[in-house]
């Protein structure tokens, strides 16, 4: 299996090298060359197995020769051993025939566990059999954050730099990420958005001399690991609902368009998925792109779902590049449009789109009575990003007959103040995290600004050669 880059100018590389490298040389996203195919029976075995077998058989195929199967079967367990929950990514009912994917049950209490805890396990074990070291550098609106400081914390042979919207975040996300003392892991609030940092992390990447130097790795998705990890779930889900003998759909609250990705990665790895519904906040980029086909900025607003404060969506990339016949050329064109403001998706494209994905939206407001109406008719208590999932779940549904799942991407108690202001309900963390409040933080204020970031991440990291 071989990996190509969206904007078709840099080297192809394997899973490692991918893996390790993140963002291309060109400024592009990994994918792979083709989408390996599961057969109906081959998905239908994977009913009543244990997650972490899931996640060997269906990632296997991407990995070419970078672990023996012993080498992966071991990441897997490693990862997922300490999840609060035996089945990891547990189905919860919601109605007669609506679902809600629990993925928080990881050290962090969001998605972002799945592949970060994954992905640290196999950082370690490849730099360890190469004697390298690398500099991490990551932006969070949040989650991936707090994920990525406890995949690594302790790791010598990186040092992590994690870049977050100062004061954008929630106080638990905050503390998950300043609260560490281990020496190789750094947050920094940066005077900006999370499109900010995003675009910081990216010009780190795409200055290739600092990128050399600092040798750089990224765990954000716009490394091709965290998306393959995310893919699991899909299937696990779906064969307990009846795949492949009947076709499911999802709804997946959507920022950064990750996981939304990871679900079309399923589908086309023969998974019968019917429908993948985006859900957005009124960060509804993506939503406004699919019912007008403009793919426009119209500046980053914030909500009580801020982890999908986002505007320039990393993977919409990856699903622009499928959808103008992996063109490299093209894909750069628009993203060069994108910097100057939007651009309009051509008519194949625009239908190829809608063909395969459907969107909804949901404010603040609608958030909110959301959160109220599932406690009120289930006793559950979702978090804001799950909630703005249900609401699009909800909308968008159709047929009764086909099960939808919507992914319930965070713990409530990591946005306490929104879902108390929702349902009367101060949702409480889990005692193993009791201790957040009391700990000391360690962060550094950074200015929106390449250069000041660069330099504070030079004097403070270990790989530079
Ligand atoms: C809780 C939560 N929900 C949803 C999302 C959106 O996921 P993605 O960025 O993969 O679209 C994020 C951030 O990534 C998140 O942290
Ligand atoms: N919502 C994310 C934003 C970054 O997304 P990623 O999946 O590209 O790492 C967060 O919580 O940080």
């Amino acid at each position: 299996m071989r990996y190509v880059s969206t904007r078709g100018a840099a080297p192809t590389l394997s899973f490692e090298e991918a893996m390790l490298s993140g963002l291309a040389r060109d400024g592009g996203l990994y994918v792979p060359e083709t989408w390996p195919r599961m057969a109906p029976d081959a998905i239908a075995a994977l009913a009543g197995l244990p997650y972490e077998e899931v996640a060997r058989r269906v990632m296997t195929p991407f990995l070419g020769d970078a672990f023996t199967a012993d080498e992966f079967a071991a990441i897997v367990n490693r990862a997922y051993a300490g999840f609060g929950h035996a089945a990891r990514a547990p189905l919860a009912q919601v109605d007669a025939n609506d679902w809600v994917l629990e993925l928080h049950h990881g050290p962090t209490l969001a998605f972002k566990d799945f592949a970060m805890q994954l992905i640290g396990q196999m950082f370690e074990l490849s730099l360890g059999r190469s004697g390298g070291r690398v500099t991490i550098v990551g932006a969070t609106s949040g989650d991936t954050g707090s994920a990525a400081i406890e995949a690594f914390r302790g790791l010598d042979a990186a040092d992590v730099f994690i870049l977050y919207p100062h004061g954008r975040v929630s106080e638990v996300q905050r503390r998950q990420m300043t609260t560490p003392q281990e020496a190789n892991v750094h947050a920094i609030a940066v005077e900006g958005d999370f499109d900010a940092c995003q675009a910081l992390v990216k010009a780190m990447f795409n200055d290739l001399d600092f990128r050399d130097r600092m040798k750089l790795a990224a765990v954000n998705s716009i490394n091709w690991a965290r998306i393959l990890a995310q893919v699991v779930y899909y299937f696990s889900s779906a064969v307990a609902l009846g795949a492949p003998s009947r076709s499911i759909m999802y709804t997946v609250p959507t920022g950064n368009f990750g996981d939304v990705f990871a679900g079309h990665v399923a589908r086309a790895m023969g998974l019968p998925i019917e429908r993948l519904v985006i859900a957005t906040n009124a960060n509804d980029i993506l939503h406004r792109t699919l019912e007008t086909g403009r793919h426009d900025r119209a500046g980053v607003q914030a909500t009580t779902s801020p982890s999908m404060d986002i505007e320039v969506s990393s993977n919409f990339e990856r699903l622009l590049f499928e959808l103008y016949g992996c063109d490299g050329a093209a894909t750069s064109q628009l993203m060069a449009e994108l910097k100057g403001g939007g651009f309009v998706l051509r008519q194949g494209a625009l239908a190829a789109l809608r063909e395969g994905f459907a969107s909804g939206r949901a404010d603040v407001a609608e958030t909110a009575a959301e959160i109220a109406r599932v406690r009120e008719t289930t006793g559950m208590i979702v978090d804001p990003h799950t909630a703005v999932g249900l609401v699009a779940a909800r909308t968008r549904r159709g047929d009764r007959a086909t099960p939808m799942v919507t992914l319930g991407t965070a713990h409530a108690a990591k946005f306490p103040d929104a879902v108390e202001a929702a349902c009367g309900v101060r949702p409480a963390l889990p005692p193993r995290m009791c201790g957040l409040y009391d700990r000391a933080e360690r962060v550094t204020v950074a200015p929106d600004n390449l250069m000041a970031v660069q330099t504070l991440i030079a004097e403070r990291s270990r790989a530079a050669g």
